[in-house]
């Protein structure tokens, strides 16, 4: 199999385990702007995670420009919080520096869960299936050669920001995928081996735990 095919004007990594191998989680990005069919590419990985009882439990808010504002406001607010006197000089810098979190990347992908009300369904399988949207979101950003990052912490799970993407009470914002062209250095990732994590069962012990 070729390793690389054309799309456009970029290139897409085909060999899918030298792309989930070479991803990495990539912090800092420049500012120029990430083409919009490469931001709708992405989207449309995430949507063919697998989701149990085909619920497609995800939803988007593609932040860019001044579309980054608000976030950075609602995380400033929820700094804020936490402080006993925000207004001192040292928590007055901790609060810019909050707001303009959102300015790291050109785009922001927040992603959110919203469980279906199925009965059937088993909230914890939502956020699998969303997580597994967002692996495929990193890949697809790799392969087209853009950096990208999933960020998160405790202010994504705070109810301010539910109210700022319009979400409901059991309804969680997993994580904010920054987008960019990568203005880092290539690195090695590091991993254990499968083989210090894997148990293989071949025979029946005749007991109820495999330990
Ligand atoms: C649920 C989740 C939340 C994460 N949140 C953050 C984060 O807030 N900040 C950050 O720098 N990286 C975050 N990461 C990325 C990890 O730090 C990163 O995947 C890890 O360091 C391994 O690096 P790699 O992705 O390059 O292999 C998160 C990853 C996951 C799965």
């Amino acid at each position: 199999m070729n390793s690389i095919s054309y799309i456009g004007k970029g290139f897409v990594i085909v060999d899918i385990f030298k792309g989930i191998h070479e991803r990495r989680s990539i912090g800092k990005v420049k500012s120029d702007p990430v083409e919009k069919e490469k931001i709708e590419k992405m989207l449309e990985a995430a949507t063919w995670a697998p989701n149990h009882h085909h619920t497609e439990p995800w939803k988007f808010f593609v932040l860019s420009g001044e579309g980054r504002r608000p976030l950075g406001r609602v995380l400033a607010e929820i700094a804020k919080e936490s402080m006993d006197d925000p207004t001192t000089t040292e928590n007055q810098e901790k609060l810019k520096k909050a707001a303009e979190k959102p300015f790291r990347a050109p785009v922001i992908i927040t992603v959110a869960v919203t469980p279906s009300d199925n009965p059937k369904v088993i909230p914890i399988e939502e956020v699998a299936a969303v997580s597994a949207a967002i692996q495929n979101m990193l890949l697809a950003a790799h392969a087209q050669g853009l950096g990208a990052i999933w960020r998160s912490g405790k202010p994504a799970y705070h109810p301010k920001m539910k109210e700022l993407f319009g979400l409901r009470e059991q309804d969680e914002v997993l994580g904010f995928v920054y987008v960019g062209y990568s203005d880092m250095p290539e690195r090695q990732g590091k991993r254990t081996s499968f083989t210090e994590k894997t148990t293989w069962v071949d025979s029946d012990n005749g007991g109820n735990s495999i330990s």
